[in-house]
């Protein structure tokens, strides 16, 4: 008697996390449905949808070799000094969903600036770069991040704080400097990141993450002008990216340079 409740306590069980299971893939498929419904309302299809990255900081900190590995797999030990801004494009199918990361690189150098900071306006996502071996690099970065942020509507983009070069410190260097770093990044409500152009460490996962919550944002403002009200759908960490391909056909197009 008591084993034969105990069986169907157990098919009861059973059965609950197959109705849980259940009930949680028909959520995910009609967030899914509605996703695609917002795209083809906005865009009359399935559109590209696409996110503008800046990057800014001082020069020589490792904003195009970063760049450079990300869209191309390599690494440049030469400098070349970016002139103005230039950019790259990224692309990624996400759900279905066709979908751009538009990269912009822009000059380090106090001349270039003026030039640089009119590619700042409607950035999604703001990465300020600092070299983890020149600590005085670090301290420009809320400065570059003032700037950036100047030229766009309060709170409306994703800042990262990056520590590059990370093969050129030991550990115990990189720590120490992390703890710095970490407390800018906190004031300035930066996500933290070091990372290394040279070894391609942390590079992809850096990009990723990047990619991950600017798609979610872009999705989530679809949403909001379709549905007329706010869906959380998650923090960044719900879709995983996978890069459609490393090539680049598009991009590296250097920006005309007529500097104040
Ligand atoms: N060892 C090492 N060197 C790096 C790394 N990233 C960049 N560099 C070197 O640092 C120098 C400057 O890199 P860039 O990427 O050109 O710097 P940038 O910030 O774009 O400079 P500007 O265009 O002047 O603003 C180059 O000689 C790179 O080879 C890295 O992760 N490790």
């Amino acid at each position: 008697m008591l084993k034969e409740f105990l069986h169907q306590g157990e098919i009861r069980i059973i059965a609950d996390i197959k109705y849980a299971k259940s009930l949680i893939r028909s959520i995910w498929r009609f967030w899914l449905k509605n996703l695609r419904t917002a795209c083809q309302q906005s865009t009359g299809t399935v559109g590209l949808k696409i996110s503008k990255v800046v990057m800014v900081g001082d020069l020589y900190v490792g904003k195009t070799s970063l760049i450079n590995r990300f869209c191309k797999d390599n690494f440049d030990r030469d400098y070349k000094a970016t002139i103005g801004v230039d950019f790259e494009i990224e692309r990624f199918e996400i759900i279905g969903i066709p979908y751009n990361l538009q990269i912009w690189d822009t000059a380090g150098q106090e001349k270039f600036k003026c030039i640089a900071s009119a590619y700042y306006r409607g950035a999604e996502v703001i990465i300020t770069v600092f070299d983890l071996a020149d600590i005085q690099t670090l301290d420009h970065t809320k400065q570059w991040l003032e700037d950036a942020l100047k030229e766009n509507e309060p709170d409306s983009s994703f800042i990262f704080l990056v520590g590059t070069k990370k093969d050129l410190v030991s550990d115990a260097v990189c720590e120490r400097t992390e703890l710095d770093a970490i407390r800018f990044a906190n004031e300035m409500q930066a996500e933290y990141w070091s990372v290394s152009a040279k070894t391609g460490e942390n590079v992809k996962e850096f990009f990723s993450r990047v990619a991950a919550l600017a798609f979610e944002q872009s999705m989530i403002k679809e949403l909001e002008k379709t549905a007329g009200h706010m869906t959380q759908i998650g923090a960044g960490d719900l879709i995983k990216l996978e890069k459609k391909t490393m090539e680049i056909s598009e991009g590296n197009a250097q920006v005309s340079l007529n500097c104040c």
